[in-house]
């Protein structure tokens, strides 16, 4: 399990532990997979670049930072052997989606599983969200893994190509308190995968998602150190999940184990559906109940 004590300057996994976590998943699994992983360049993206290429996955990353993307490229050449591929990129850029996909099927000849996983939004009450904030998060979170996953789909198809999809969500089924924009994004891409689950089933087309609780990454350092202390608490666990937990869910999904599986979100989460609340901008004095 990870420190997840505030004083750490950075959360999540190390490359070290990336590198060499125990999986359950044999040596050999995804050999000659191709993977393409939104947001790869750290947190759960990282983990799942990570296990993909330690399991013989041909990986593709993008993130917008060219410099932690070649970090990663770096580290995994280094510590696991892995030729991981990056491309900088904004998710939210219409023309820059469509140039990834076109590099990714070109360098690999093809894709097997598409991983939408870039995302975020900022803590708010939904009261006070501009038209300008929510259209941001909705960009991010909606309609970049929509562009992906149709722009991957219409290529599959037209190469006469089976392809899974699996969008990396958040647990929403109770809602979520001072992230509605995201909250109402990542139900958007649950009934969009649950829909076209059906249209695409005959093309040989999976489309699922994950949806973690609090996971411990670095991202959570863009939250107050008293939203990420709070994190620890917001599921029966009383534990954040950390990244390698959503990385072997992914891996599940993706590799024949997943065969017969769609349409289908695996929630990750400590239980944090039944119990738990995440209040990302702090606990409002009504709901301090206990
Ligand atoms: C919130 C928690 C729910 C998720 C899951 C629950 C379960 C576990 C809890 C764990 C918490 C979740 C963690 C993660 O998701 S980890 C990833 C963490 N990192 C992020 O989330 C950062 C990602 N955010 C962004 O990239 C940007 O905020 C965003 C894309 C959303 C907007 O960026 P953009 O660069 O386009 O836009 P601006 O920054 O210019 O902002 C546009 C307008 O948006 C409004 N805004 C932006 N930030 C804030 C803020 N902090 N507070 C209030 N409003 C904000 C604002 O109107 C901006 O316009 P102006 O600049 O003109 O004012
Ligand atoms: N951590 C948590 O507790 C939870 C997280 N999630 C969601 O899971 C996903 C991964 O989270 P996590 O690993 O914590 O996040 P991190 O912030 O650690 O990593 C986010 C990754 O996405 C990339 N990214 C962000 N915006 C864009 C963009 N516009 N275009 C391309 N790449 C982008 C980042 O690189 P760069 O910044 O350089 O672009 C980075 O590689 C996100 O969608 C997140 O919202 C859901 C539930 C809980």
């Amino acid at each position: 399990m990870n420190d997840q004590s505030p004083q750490k300057p950075n959360w999540g996994l190390t490359p070290e532990e990336l590198a060499t976590h125990k999986t359950i998943f044999a040596p050999d699994l995804l050999e000659g997979q191709r993977f393409l992983i939104t947001g790869g360049s750290k947190g759960m993206g990282k983990a799942m670049a990570f296990l993909c290429a330690r399991l013989g996955a041909k990986v593709m990353i993008c993130g917008r930072r060219e410099e932690l993307l070649q970090e990663t490229q770096s580290q995994a050449k280094e510590l696991i052997g892995a030729d991981i591929r990056y491309r900088a990129m904004s998710v939210r850029d219409e023309d820059q989606v469509d140039a990834l996909l076109d590099e990714t099927f070109e360098e690999f000849d093809g894709l097997d599983t598409l991983v939408n996983n870039a995302g975020g939004q900022y803590p708010q009450n939904a009261i006070d969200f501009t038209r300008k904030g929510w259209k941001s998060v909705l960009d991010l979170n909606l309609n970049a893994p929509w562009w992906l996953m149709q722009g991957a789909a219409q290529r599959w198809r037209d190469r006469g190509a089976p392809g899974h999809v699996v969008s990396n969500v958040a647990h929403v089924e109770r809602g979520m308190p001072q992230a509605a924009h995201t909250c109402a994004a990542r139900a958007g891409v649950i009934y969009l995968s649950r829909t076209v689950a059906t249209e695409w089933g005959p093309l040989g087309i999976r489309v699922n998602c994950v949806a973690p609780g609090a996971i411990a990454t670095e991202g959570l350092s863009d939250y107050p150190p008293e939203a990420t202390q709070r994190f620890n608490n917001v599921n029966p666990m009383f534990r954040m999940g950390d990244s390698w937990d959503v990385a072997e869910g992914v891996v599940y999904l993706s590799a024949p184990s997943g065969d017969f599986i769609t349409g289908e979100v695996l929630t990750i989460d400590g239980g944090m559906r039944m119990w738990g609340t995440v209040w990302p901008a702090g606990v409002p004095e009504k709901f301090q109940t206990y």
